[in-house]
């Protein structure tokens, strides 16, 4: 399991940690993996460290302190370094310092001069060094081979400022790598917002733990791919981490699993309630993913009988609808509803009844009733894209992009339901907001294909028949969906029923042993 933990909480760890260790030991476990993580990517760009150029973009506060220290270990081995002072008067001054020892330059763009010297922080003052125009920043930037973006890190606020933008749309557009420094400068720590101008990353080399940004899109593709370096941290972590992201191992554990004893009953039995005559294709595809999702048998009852029994015949059809299907230990509403608002009550009514799981998709999101929702004692799973959450909550759709966070714990609070957000990176909120919400990183936007969704309903639906809570079947399904979605398109683009013919061999990838 991946986790990512609040600003609040870092700083809080952080504060233990420091308190038991030599002052600065900590910037400079940072700045060594930084350091050697900066190398790296440098060995790849110019072959070397030695003779290559490196601009680190630094700040007023300790991000820009680690990108000085681990500036001067890669001045150290022979790299040409210039930081580009963005506030000068108040630059980390015991990193300038050990910048300016291994043979680093510096120059700052800030109009006003530093004041008695850079010391703003780490204690040591330094004198003031050369004033470059906005151009010779520029330069310097579109001659790099790396640039660190030591701007601001969890101490950041808003987009980033006047000034530090022009650098940093340089810095995305020249040749040179870009390497963030814990965090891409601009976005929002605790949610993945990014309301201004913010860089965009090759690689984040993040301390301690991830933030939030790091997994939550539009932030996370700010970030690249995103490094971790242990500087001692763990142990002052709480237990409950604010996101948490399921790793295959993770997967493999809840995926369920036939006993000696399982019967098709015991595995669980889905009941399917979607397509229309003029949807018939969505009943199909709900169904492709229902029985590849580990339930003992998939009962189906619509009005597309007749297309799902061509394509799957081991499905049991029912012509009675929802109330006349037979038991089942959970219900799929939705995919293909059209305006048939009573099916979705009658599922409703008979889940309740029943006490089993209900997950509500497509249509059935529109057509469901909220206060009947929010009764149900069985647990609700919705599963709206964007546009979806963005009508149930009455906000336009680029809102909920924009946050997708927020959106998805709001949703789950007004609906006390499970919510899962789909998009590239699926969020998973619960109604109780004392547990993680579930990040699914598994994601492509290949799976942005009609009738994707369809499947992913029936194959978490399957997961909930055959015993997961709705969290877990809502993570686990968009976990191995998202898998699916890969290994179907592989470079290409693939139709939704690759996407379910591909779940087995994903399944077997992942409860493979390692
Ligand atoms: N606290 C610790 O023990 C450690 C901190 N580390 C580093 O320290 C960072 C946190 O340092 P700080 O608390 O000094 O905070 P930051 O360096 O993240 O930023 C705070 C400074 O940036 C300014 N600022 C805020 N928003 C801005 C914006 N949008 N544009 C430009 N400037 C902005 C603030 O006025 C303040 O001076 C971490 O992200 C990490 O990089 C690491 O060295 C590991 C150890
Ligand atoms: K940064």
């Amino acid at each position: 399991m991946r986790s990512a933990y609040s600003v609040e909480t870092v700083r809080a760890a952080e504060r233990e940690l420091m308190a038991r260790l030599p002052e600065g030991a900590l910037m400079q476990r940072a700045a060594a993996g930084l350091a050697a993580a900066c190398a790296q990517v440098l060995g790849r760009r110019a072959g070397r460290v030695y003779g290559s150029r490196v601009v680190l973009l630094v700040g007023s506060g300790d991000n820009g302190g680690d990108a000085l220290f681990a500036g001067a270990r890669l001045a150290r081995r022979g790299a040409g370094v210039t930081a580009v002072l963005l506030s000068p008067d108040r630059v980390h001054g015991g990193g300038l310092a050990a910048l300016r020892r291994a043979g680093g330059r510096d120059v700052s763009v800030a109009a006003g001069a530093p004041s008695g010297g850079a010391g703003g922080a780490g204690g040591e003052a330094a004198r003031p060094g050369p004033v470059a125009g906005p151009d010779e920043a520029a330069r310097l930037v579109r001659a790099a081979d790396l640039v660190v973006d030591g701007i601001v890190g969890i101490g950041g606020r808003g987009g980033l400022r006047e000034g530090a933008a022009p650098l940093a749309e340089l810095a995305a557009a020249s040749g040179a790598a870009v390497v963030a420094v814990d965090l891409p400068s601009g976005v929002e720590a605790d949610t993945g917002e990014v309301r201004g101008p913010a860089v965009r990353a090759d690689l984040t080399v993040t301390f301690g733990t991830h933030k939030p940004a790091l997994l939550v899109d539009p932030a996370r593709a700010h970030a690249g791919a995103v490094r971790l370096v242990d500087i001692g941290l763990d142990p002052w972590l709480p237990e409950r981490p604010e996101l948490e992201a399921l790793q295959h191992a993770d997967v493999a554990r809840l995926l369920p699993r036939p006993g000696a004893e399982s019967d098709k009953y015991r595995r669980g039995v889905v009941g399917i309630a979607a397509g229309s005559a003029r949807y018939p294709g969505a009943a199909v595809l709900a169904v492709a993913g229902a029985l590849r999702g580990g339930a003992g048998a998939v009962r189906y009852a619509g009005p597309a009988g007749r297309a799902v029994l061509a394509r799957y015949p081991e499905t049991l059809v029912s012509d009675g609808g929802p109330r006349r299907a037979g038991r089942v230990q959970a219900w799929v509403v939705g995919p293909g509803a059209g305006d048939d608002a009573e099916t979705v009550a009658e599922v409703l009514a008979v889940a309740d009844e029943a006490r089993v799981p209900v997950l509500i998709d497509a249509d059935g999101l529109r057509l469901a009733d909220r206060d009947a929702v929010r009764s149900r004692t069985a647990p609700t799973l919705l599963t709206p894209h964007a546009g979806e959450a963005a009508a149930l909550l009455g906000v336009d759709r680029a809102e909920v992009e924009a946050a997708r966070l927020t959106a998805a714990r709001e949703l789950a609070e007004r609906y006390r339901a499970t919510v899962l957000l789909k998009g590239t990176t699926t969020l998973v909120a619960s109604p109780r907001g004392d547990v993680p919400v579930r990040v699914n990183p598994t994601g492509t936007p290949w799976l942005a294909t009609a009738g994707s969704g369809d499947v992913l309903s029936g194959l978490a639906g399957s997961l909930l028949a055959a015993g997961l809570s709705a969290r877990d079947a809502a993570s686990v399904g968009a976990y191995v969906h998202g898998l699916a979605g890969r290994r179907a398109a592989a470079g290409a683009p693939a139709a939704a029923h690759d996407v379910a013919e591909a779940v087995p061999e994903v399944w077997r990838d992942v409860t493979a042993p390692s």
